[in-house]
C-alpha cells in the first residue's frame, strides 16, 4: 500500500508537486495520469525516498522508504531503464543487484524467466533493445519479489507486442495481491490496464476515481460501428443501454459500450460489421482539457512555461 499525504515538492522557483494526497491499494492496477511535467515522477520518487519532500509524506506499507528493513522486498520499482552498465549482460546485473541486497541468487532465473527476458540475459546490455532494456528494468523491480510496485511509463516506446506483454504483467501482478502503481501521459494507454486512475495536472490531484467513472465523466467511451443494417443495430445497442447516434451512411457513434460489447451485439443480431473502432481522439482532448484546467481553476500562479519538457 502506497499513502501520499499533502506531497509538496518545490525545485526553486517549480512547484512540481503541489499538496497531492492520494492512497493506492493492493490488488489493483492503479494508473498514475497526467500531461509531461506534471509531478508523475517527482511523486514516484519521493515514495521510493529518491527524492525529499518539501512538505508531507510519501509512505510505503506506514513507513518512509528509508525506515524500510529491507526495501527491496518491500518495494520494486521502474524508474529509467537507461541506467544501467552497458558492458555487463543482464543476469551479471541482476545477481550484483541481489548480491548488493542481500537477496538470493535463485531470484535472479525466477526473475528472467517473469521478466522473459530468456537467452538476452546472457548478453551484453550495451546490445538490448529497448524491449529489453525495459524486461531487464521490471526484472530488476521483481528481484525482491515485493508487494509494492512501481512503473514510470513502461510502455514509453515499445511495439505492440511489448505494451500487451506489460499489461498482462501488471494484471498478474495485481491479480497475486501487490499494489501497483503504473505512471502515463496517455489515458489510452491506462484505461484498458487500471481499475483506478489517479490523475495529476501541474502537481495538483484533478481525480482519483474507478478508471469507469472517469471515462463517464469525460463523456465516456465512443465507439465508431459501420455495417449493412444500421436499422436492425441501432435498436438493439439502445436496448443494451446505449446512446447511438447515426453520423454518416450506415454508420453510428455508440457511446456507454466497449468495442466488444458493440461487436457482441452485432453478432447477436446477425449484423455483420464493416468497421468497428474506439474513438480515442476525443477521450484523450477530454482529459487533456481536464488536466490542464485543473491550474486554471485553482487559481494558482501557473508554473513557469521554462519548466515544462
Ligand atoms: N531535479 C529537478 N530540478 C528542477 N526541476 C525539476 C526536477 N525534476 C522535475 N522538475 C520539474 O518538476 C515538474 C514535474 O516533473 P516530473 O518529471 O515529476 O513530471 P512528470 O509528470 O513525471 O512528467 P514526465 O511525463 O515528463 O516525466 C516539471 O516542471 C519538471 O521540469
Amino acid at each position: 500500500m502506497i499513502a501520499v499525504r499533502g506531497l509538496t515538492k518545490r525545485y526553486g522557483t517549480v512547484l512540481a508537486v503541489d499538496d497531492l494526497t492520494f492512497d493506492v491499494e493492493p490488488g489493483k492496477v492503479t494508473g498514475f495520469l497526467g500531461p509531461n511535467g506534471a509531478g508523475k515522477s517527482t511523486t514516484m520518487r519521493a515514495v521510493l525516498g529518491l527524492d525529499r519532500p518539501t512538505a508531507g509524506t510519501a509512505l510505503v506499507n506506514g513507513r518512509p522508504y528509508a525506515a524500510l528493513d529491507e526495501p527491496l522486498r518491500e518495494v520494486g520499482a521502474l524508474l529509467d531503464p537507461g541506467a544501467v552498465h552497458p558492458g555487463r549482460t543482464g543476469r551479471a546485473h541482476l545477481r550484483i543487484a541481489a548480491r548488493t541486497n542481500g537477496l538470493p541468487l535463485r531470484r535472479v532465473d525466477e526473475v528472467v524467466e517473469q521478466a522473459g527476458l530468456g537467452a538476452a540475459a546472457r548478453r551484453r546490455i550495451g546490445g538490448y533493445s529497448l524491449g529489453m532494456r525495459q524486461r531487464l528494468g521490471i526484472a530488476a523491480a521483481l528481484l525482491g519479489d515485493p508487494g509494492v510496485l512501481l512503473f514510470d511509463e513502461p510502455v514509453n516506446g515499445l511495439d505492440l507486442d511489448g505494451v500487451r506483454w506489460i499489461r498482462g504483467l501488471l494484471r498478474r501482478l495485481a491479480d497475486e495481491g501487490r499494489t501497483v502503481l503504473v505512471s502515463s501521459h496517455l489515458l489510452s494507454e491506462v484505461e484498458q490496464t487500471a481499475e483506478r486512475l489517479v490523475v495529476v495536472g501541474r502537481g495538483r490531484l484533478v481525480a482519483d476515481t474507478t478508471t469507469e467513472e472517469l471515462l463517464r465523466g469525460l463523456g465516456g467511451r465512443r465507439v465508431r460501428v459501420r455495417c449493412v443494417r444500421p436499422d436492425l443495430l441501432a435498436p438493439a445497442l439502445r436496448r443494451r443501454g446505449a446512446t447511438v447516434e447515426e453520423v454518416g451512411d450506415a454508420e453510428l457513434q455508440v457511446q456507454g459500450l466497449s468495442a466488444e460489447d458493440v461487436g457482441e451485439v452485432a453478432d447477436s443480431v446477425r449484423v455483420p460489421l464493416h468497421h468497428l473502432s474506439d474513438v480515442q481522439q476525443s477521450l484523450e482532448e477530454a482529459y487533456l482539457a481536464l488536466t490542464a484546467g485543473s491550474v486554471e481553476f485553482a487559481g494558482q500562479d501557473p508554473v513557469p512555461t521554462g519548466a515544462d519538457r
